[in-house]
């Protein structure tokens, strides 16, 4: 009933909206359409939506039962159906006694645990480089926190990331460290991903013929199959749990090296404020809720103005790794395209995720949404303070992330032809006062619940990703060929690439 309503509205109205005359038309607009979340500020005013449009998606929200599919994710239920798991990485993140959840306590134990190893590694003045081994959900995570948080690192230790299979990666850090000085933490929820334990092997291997003897003290795992890290002949290992999704799971023992890097009490702040976002998350009014804002965009977006492609822009260089991350969670949550029944959606879910921190993408990318013939929103992340104390460059920075939002709004048309901007084109502008632990931890979270409120109106399962599945099955058959040139049943282009690929 909404969707055909909204559908209508579009069709009549919605569609012709210009954003600089309903900015005239209603002086209030800023007010109206921006708001203050726990840690994040957030002005969507320029987004090509109206009062009618942002009603009938509230709408939509309840006839899709965000709310109740929302608090059957915070109650534990099996909300991840085609897995049959609960869904609960806001657990982890929830103070002791705030939940009547009976893993709670354990989840504060593993806390605990892992954190004073953290404490115990960053007092190590003998480890100077961790190196953190795992892919996907364990490694973006990490690295875009440890990469955000820099500014609270302790000094004298590297942080190295491995994901690829490719050996370049892992020969190059394993040529930039001593087997003496390194800890390697093998981070992989099911320990079954091809990628990281082939990477976890050489790097035991390589330990070893360097003449590395203390396993225990240069190995711990995180994973949720410990059993099988023991079997592998790693003894130190910090555990999870199967209701933490891969993309959500820097909040537990997948974020050992942020809580190396940033140590226990910034580890703790940054639980805390995803906490805060999660608490606004849960009980907000829909129509003040932020992610609940953001969600019913993206879908308006999507559905209805079509848009395919969203473009994230960190005005800040130490967010350089939240698209890739953003990449994962929105992507491999929402990229599906049958609802949690299994029957296939009638309608367009997660849009393609990109982008580069700015200025960079404006010499770059920036003629395209200002000029091309696609529009993309662009999604604007601005930090207050900066965390350095070189003259010019903030406020140049901060200048030039309003005026790209302000361009891509306003156009330019006295020029005509190669000088003409159209403008009216969206963008959504997110400011925190500092890029520190408590408001990356919201940040991260708002995008989480972001995500889950766009599944939700699609209503698909936003926690499995069964379209990982294929290649990687494929990739075991292939493999073998590579060595033994066997083609058969192979398919001409694959057949022609492999005798390439082998030829010589
Ligand atoms: O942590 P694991 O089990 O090694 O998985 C790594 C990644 O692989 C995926 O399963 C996709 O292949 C992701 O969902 C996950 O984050």
């Amino acid at each position: 009933m909404a969707w055909a309503m909204l559908r209508a509205h579009y069709d009549r109205q919605a569609r012709h909206l210009d954003l600089r005359e309903a900015f005239r038309a209603d002086p209030g607009r800023f007010e109206e359409y921006s708001q203050q979340a726990p840690h994040v500020f957030a002005d969507l005013s320029k987004n090509l939506v109206d009062a009618h449009a942002r009603v009938m998606l509230l709408e939509l929200a309840r006839e899709c039962m965000l709310e109740r599919h929302r608090d059957a994710m915070f109650a534990g239920h099996k909300v991840n159906n085609t897995e049959q798991r609960a869904v609960k990485h806001w657990l982890l993140r929830t103070p002791r006694g705030a939940s009547l959840d009976p893993d709670l306590r354990e989840v504060h134990e593993t806390l605990e645990a892992m954190l004073a190893y953290a404490e115990r590694v960053r007092g190590d003045a003998q480890i100077t480089d961790v190196v953190n081994i795992g892919i996907g959900g364990s490694d973006l995570g990490p690295q875009m926190a440890v990469t955000a948080l820099a500014e609270f690192a302790v000094p004298g230790k590297r942080f190295h990331f491995v994901s690829n299979v490719d050996g370049h990666e892992l020969a190059a850090v394993l040529a930039a460290v001593q087997p003496r000085s390194t800890l390697f933490l093998v981070a992989s929820k099911t320990f079954t991903t091809i990628e990281t334990m082939t990477n976890a092997r050489s790097a035991k291997a390589w330990f070893e013929a360097q003449g590395g003897q203390d396993i225990a003290r240069h190995f711990a795992a995180l994973t949720t199959n410990v059993g099988a890290a023991r079997e592998f002949g790693i003894e130190t290992t910090f555990g999870f749990w199967d209701w933490v999704g891969g993309r959500y799971s820097m909040w537990s023992a997948i974020g050992l090296p942020i809580a190396i890097a940033i140590g226990a009490d910034h580890f703790r702040r940054m639980l805390a404020g995803a906490h805060e976002m999660d608490r606004h998350f849960a009980s907000a009014p829909l129509a003040a809720n932020l992610p609940v804002r953001l969600g019913l965009m993206d879908v308006w977006y999507r559905n209805f103005h079509g848009f395919a492609s969203r473009s994230i822009a960190p005005y800040h260089s130490s967010l350089r790794r939240l698209p890739a991350y953003l990449q994962q969670l929105e992507m491999e949550s929402n990229g599906k395209r049958v609802d949690a029944m299994g029957r296939p959606l009638g309608c367009s879910t997660a849009p393609v995720l990109w982008g580069e921190p700015g200025t960079n993408g404006q010499h770059a990318y920036f003629q395209m949404l200002h000029q091309g013939t696609d529009v993309v929103p662009v999604e604007f992340i601005a930090v207050r303070q900066a965390a350095h104390t070189l003259a010019d460059h903030h406020g140049q920075l901060l200048a030039n992330a309003l005026a790209q939002a302000q361009a891509l709004m306003q156009g330019k048309h006295d020029a005509g032809g190669h000088r003409e901007f159209p403008g009216n084109r969206p963008s959504t502008f997110f400011v925190l006062d500092r890029l520190e632990p408590a408001s990356l931890g919201a940040l991260i979270a708002l995008y989480e619940h972001r995500v889950f409120v766009s599944g939700s109106i699609w209503g698909i399962n936003s926690f499995d990703q069964w379209g990982v599945e294929l290649g990687k099955v494929l990739a075991k058959d292939i493999a073998p060929r590579l060595e033994n040139g066997d083609e058969s049943g192979l398919d001409p282009s694959t057949a022609g690439l492999l005798r390439r690929l082998r030829a010589g």
